[in-house]
């Protein structure tokens, strides 16, 4: 017999929740979400009732196999919703986790942050990701309030409060046709906020079938990378973490890369609206990607029904020809499937929007990347890279 068992149970079950649905004080320009609101179109509300939350959190604490289990709190904007959901949801969390180590982490855009959320985050050891698109000049390009207002100081007002009340945090900006002109002022910027965890996507949107204008360009996203990782390699290699430089060297020595577009398959986080739906991924909250309700299946039928498994699958089971054929196959996997959009070489379908500068930065990271593997390889940090940088070696 084979010894070899599939264990699908293995890994936790993860479920990003709505508390509000496509809702908030923002309308920054590029944002994927907020059109969400035309599937609902009978519902005005967009919140998600107390007893939706505790049918949820009993389930979800319930089918976890790990002793550790996260709460994943998301949006619209997730401080549109009234403290008082979030106090109920902690109580739901210590009746149904008789003893479980819980964690939350929230995104939010930082507009409304206050003392008291504040306080409340600081209490219950939650974990803020407030997003940031680098220095003002930057940010305010997109991230505009309804009426069209900057709100760059607005986000600096609330991360110093999450500063002043000691909540762990960390940042999240997205690349765009702006900034990404600006990769080091970016990453000197988020260094001078004192972020040791930096994470950023590159933005790649279509409207009418169309590339919106925002989206950031390939190959100038191959450059941003490059250039930032050449900044990083030279001083920051230990101290700053940058979730894209991570994943790549954990897909050179063979791991699991942190970030779900650059691994082979995905499909491991879904997400659950406001009224129990829950679909493949945030990016992929369509109809035809809907994988039931919560009122009608488990979570755990859900997530590890065909279709959820196939999702996951077809990340790598789709790829084209050249992306097969790729040196970098191993590190980059085809990237996100929602941004295959163009042509091959050939003209067959499925390509990547962003191959060209995922291409350029895997091969020139590729001898750091040999470099750093080495060094795990013979149980010594990937940090020594940096003396060999000073050296020369890559001269
Ligand atoms: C949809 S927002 C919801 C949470 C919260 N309102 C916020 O802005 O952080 C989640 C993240 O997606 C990012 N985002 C928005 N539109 C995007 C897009 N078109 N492509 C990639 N990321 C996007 C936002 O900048 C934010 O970091
Ligand atoms: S703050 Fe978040 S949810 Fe609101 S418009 Fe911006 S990206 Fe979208
Ligand atoms: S579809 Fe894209 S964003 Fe969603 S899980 Fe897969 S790689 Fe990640
Ligand atoms: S670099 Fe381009 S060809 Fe290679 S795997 Fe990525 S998308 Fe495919």
């Amino acid at each position: 017999m084979n010894n070899i068992t599939f264990a699908p149970f293995a890994r936790p079950l993860y479920v990003m929740l709505k508390p509000v649905g496509a809702v908030c004080n923002l309308r920054c320009n590029y944002c994927y979400y907020l059109e969400k609101k035309d599937l609902y179109p009978n519902d005005m509300k967009f919140t998600m009732s107390e007893e939706l939350l505790e049918r949820f959190t009993e389930e979800y604490i319930n089918s976890q196999t790990t002793n550790e289990i996260m709460f994943a709190w998301h949006g619209g904007e997730a401080l549109m919703r009234n403290k008082s959901f979030y106090v109920k949801a902690l109580e739901l969390q210590k009746k149904y986790g008789r003893g479980r180590q819980i964690d939350n982490a929230i995104q939010t855009n930082g507009t409304l942050l206050t003392d008291d959320w504040c306080k409340f985050f600081k209490d219950n050891n939650f974990l803020v990701g407030i997003s940031i698109d680098g220095p003002q000049h930057c940010h305010d390009v997109y991230r505009k309030t309804r009426d069209k207002r900057p709100s760059f100081f607005q986000v600096m007002k609330g991360l110093s409060l999450l500063k002043k009340h000691g909540v762990e945090f960390n940042i999240m900006g997205v690349v765009n046709d702006y900034n990404v002109d600006y990769p080091l002022e970016f990453y000197n910027f988020f260094k001078s906020l004192d972020c040791h965890y930096i994470q950023f996507a590159p933005i790649v949107e279509q409207v009418n079938g169309e590339l919106a204008s925002w989206s950031v360009p390939s190959e100038k996203w191959g450059d941003f990378l490059i250039t930032i990782f050449d900044e990083w390699v030279k001083q920051d290699v230990g101290n700053y973490y940058i979730q894209y430089f991570d994943s790549t060297l954990a897909n050179w020595v063979g791991e699991n890369p942190g970030v779900c577009t650059l691994a082979k398959n995905c499909g491991h986080a879904g997400v659950m609206e406001f009224n129990g739906d829950v679909y493949a991924c945030d990016h992929f909250v369509y109809p035809e990607y809907k994988i039931g309700n919560i009122y009608r299946q488990t979570l755990t039928e859900m997530m590890y029904s065909d279709k959820q498994i196939n999702f996951g699958n077809d990340k790598y089971d789709t790829l084209p020809g050249q992306c097969k054929d790729c040196d970098f196959l191993f590190a980059c996997y085809g990237e996100c499937p929602k941004n295959r959009i163009i042509e091959t070489r050939t003209g067959e379908t499925g390509l990547n929007y962003l191959c060209k500068g995922y291409h350029k930065y895997f091969k020139h990271v590729a001898p750091y990347m040999d470099f750093m593997k080495n060094e795990l390889n013979n149980q010594r940090p990937p940090a020594n890279i940096m003396e060999a940088v000073h050296n020369g070696y890559f001269k």
